[in-house]
């Protein structure tokens, strides 16, 4: 980590080393404000993560909506055994681009890879690809993050916060850059209950830590990591609350707008509604309740379940990337990204929408009937692990076993848990955010640019979108057709009789079991028999009287 800590000192050693590009595009012809898409016009944008979730949206976004982008630069690793340009133009084929294919077939001539791996010294870009970026671009959009909330420190320090620190410095090389745009959570600062649009201080002071990690052995970081974070829940909020510090810092010489989104779930309109592309936050959870594996989870039914589309905050993104280029503020100005203080939903009211909804368009072979409920109760939710999560997986491990197969049921709830586990910090308490800049962003946007870039959340309908977002999961991330639904509820009516069987036969082997070692069982069993019958031949005989 040697050359991360000179990053960080050469950061803060040097003067304004950036002069900040002056375009004189900032007004039209009659000083009117241009329109956002009139502002990326001949623009040459970089973006980070471009591979990841948000990041593609990002990139489809802009060239769907500002079609006269110059050149998207994307910093992209190569993975496993793919080729960067491999990665890029699989990324291009994938059906989030089809909007964007039938306006313009030739958009690819557009992007331009750029090789990079963001945890190496000065990011592993070529000198020659430093030189292009430094002489052409306008604008970063910085995305790229690990946000695995069980990743080791040492790591989550190296991409979240160093590598931020290394684009910056890179950042400050641009002879046109207007403006820099970090990507933060609404949850860097979890530790609080009421958070403002505004950068706190930092935990500990970022270069101390990186200091003091240098020397030592990832083992000890391991062991003194949870006093580290205090009263962060993982290492992922602890680091980008350290980003955000390391980014303010750079305020002086750089034009900068920090985003913090909280959930971001599947699109709502754009390009099309419920587009999702993988297990994280909710999507997962949602995965694992409509195939029937998950039936409980820790969550409080009345705190607010702080999600946001991804278009939602993507449109913001533009959006404030544009205001951050034209206004030039004098402070970073933070955007608070949520819909809890303007459209709130709770998570009783998710888990209810999301069971209607994979009932109505049922995953493919599921593994039980869905039917999941969140409790705040932590030893009813330990019950109901046991009943309905560990004791099926343990039958049905030993129905794999005695047909020869391998066992995986267990190891599958295994994992669940962990994942849940790490979730639930999320899901059982709220937070307030102020969100006056994104109003405020929202009162600068023209009319047009306010359709085209909609990010109001107050039009949002929550059992619209999660309707679409269940049916997203079931398209997009498990990549099963919709043609197949009536087959999906028939193997659910099927999961149905085996279920009633199963009750029946489990009733009456305790009844039997009863009844042979108690007379007063006997007793009531035949009483009621009796009952039934007087019951039968009265109804019998009063319809045959009727007739
Ligand atoms: C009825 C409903 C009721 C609702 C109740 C409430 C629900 C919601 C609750 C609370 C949401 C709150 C969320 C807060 C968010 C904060 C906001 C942000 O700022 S950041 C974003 C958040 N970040 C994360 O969500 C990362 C979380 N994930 C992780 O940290 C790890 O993934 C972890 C620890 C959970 C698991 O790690 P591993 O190493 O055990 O597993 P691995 O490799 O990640 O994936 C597991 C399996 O999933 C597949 N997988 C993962 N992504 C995939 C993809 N995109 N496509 C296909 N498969 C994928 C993998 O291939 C693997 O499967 P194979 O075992 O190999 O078969
Ligand atoms: N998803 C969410 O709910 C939320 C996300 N955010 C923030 O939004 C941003 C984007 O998140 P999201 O799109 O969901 O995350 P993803 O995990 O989907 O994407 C992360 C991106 O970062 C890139 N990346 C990771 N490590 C490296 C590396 N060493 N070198 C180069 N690139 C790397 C990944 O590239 P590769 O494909 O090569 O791995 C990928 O493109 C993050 O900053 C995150 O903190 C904030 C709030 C909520």
């Amino acid at each position: 980590m040697c050359y991360l800590r000179s990053c960080i000192v050469k950061a803060g050693g040097t003067g304004r080393a950036t002069q900040m590009g002056k375009t004189g595009e900032e007004t039209g012809a009659d000083g009117s404000m241009v329109s956002i898409a009139d502002y990326y016009a001949g623009k040459n944008v970089l973006i980070t993560g471009a591979t990841g979730f948000m990041g593609k949206v990002l990139v489809e976004k802009l060239l769907r909506s500002c079609p006269e982008v110059q050149t998207l630069y994307l910093l992209v690793r190569p993975k496993a055994g793919q080729s960067m340009h491999e990665r890029v133009s699989d990324m291009m084929k994938c059906k989030l681009f089809d909007r964007v294919r039938e306006d313009n077939p030739d958009f690819h001539q557009k992007i331009v890879p750029i090789s990079s791996e963001l945890t190496q010294p000065a990011l592993a870009i070529s000198p020659e690809d430093v030189e292009r970026l430094t002489s052409c671009v306008n604008i970063i959009f910085h995305c790229a993050a690990t946000i695995r909330f069980d990743e080791p420190l040492k790591h989550a320090l190296q991409l979240n916060v160093m590598a931020t620190q290394q684009l910056l410095n890179l950042a400050q090389q641009m002879h046109h850059l207007q403006a820099f745009i970090h990507i933060s959570t609404a949850y860097a600062n979890c530790n609080r209950r009421h958070i403002d649009e505004i950068i706190y201080p930092p935990p500990v002071e970022p270069k101390k830590l990186i200091d003091s990690l240098e020397w030592m052995e990832d083992s000890i970081v391991r062991d003194i990591t949870p006093r580290l974070i205090g009263d962060r829940p993982n290492t992922y909020t602890y680091t980008k609350a350290l980003a955000e510090c390391v980014v303010q810092r750079e305020s002086s010489k750089l034009s900068i707008g920090i985003i913090r989104p909280s959930i971001v779930g599947a699109s709502w309109q754009e390009p099309f509604p419920g587009w999702i592309d993988n297990f994280n936050g909710p999507s997962g959870v949602f995965i694992a309740a409509g195939k029937g594996i998950l039936r409980t989870m820790r969550a409080n039914n009345d705190a607010v379940a702080d999600l946001i589309p991804v278009d939602v905050v993507i449109n913001l993104t533009l959006a404030a990337g544009w205001y951050t280029a034209v206004h030039r503020p004098k402070a970073a100005l933070v955007y608070n990204c949520t819909t809890g203080g303007i459209n709130p939903f709770h998570w009783g009211e998710i888990e209810h929408h999301v069971m209607s909804s994979f009932k109505r368009n049922p995953l493919e072979q599921a593994f039980r009937r869905p039917n999941a409920n969140i409790t705040s109760n932590y030893l009813m939710n330990q019950y109901w692990i046991l009943v309905s999560h560990k004791f099926p997986a343990l039958i049905y491990d030993l129905y794999l076993r005695l047909s020869g197969q391998k066992p995986q049921m267990m190891r599958i709830f295994n994992r669940l848990h962990k994942a849940i586990g790490l979730l639930e910090y999320f899901s059982s308490q709220d937070w307030e955010w102020n969100s006056e800049n994104m109003n405020m962003l929202m009162s600068h946007l023209s009319p047009e640019d306010r359709k085209t870039f909609n990010f109001d959340v107050r039009q949002l309908n929550w059992p619209e979108y999660i309707e679409n977002y269940c049916i997203g999961t079931k398209k997009y991330v498990l990549n099963e057709d919709m043609s197949d639904i009536p087959a999906a509820k028939q193997h659910l009516r099927k999961l149905r009789n085996i279920r009633y069987t199963f009750n029946t036969l489990l009733l009456v082997f305790i009844w039997r079991v009863f009844i042979a070692r108690s007379q007063m069982a006997r007793n009531i069993w035949y009483f009621v028999v009796s009952l039934c019958f007087k019951f039968l031949s009265y109804f019998r005989a009063s319809s045959t009287l009727t007739n």
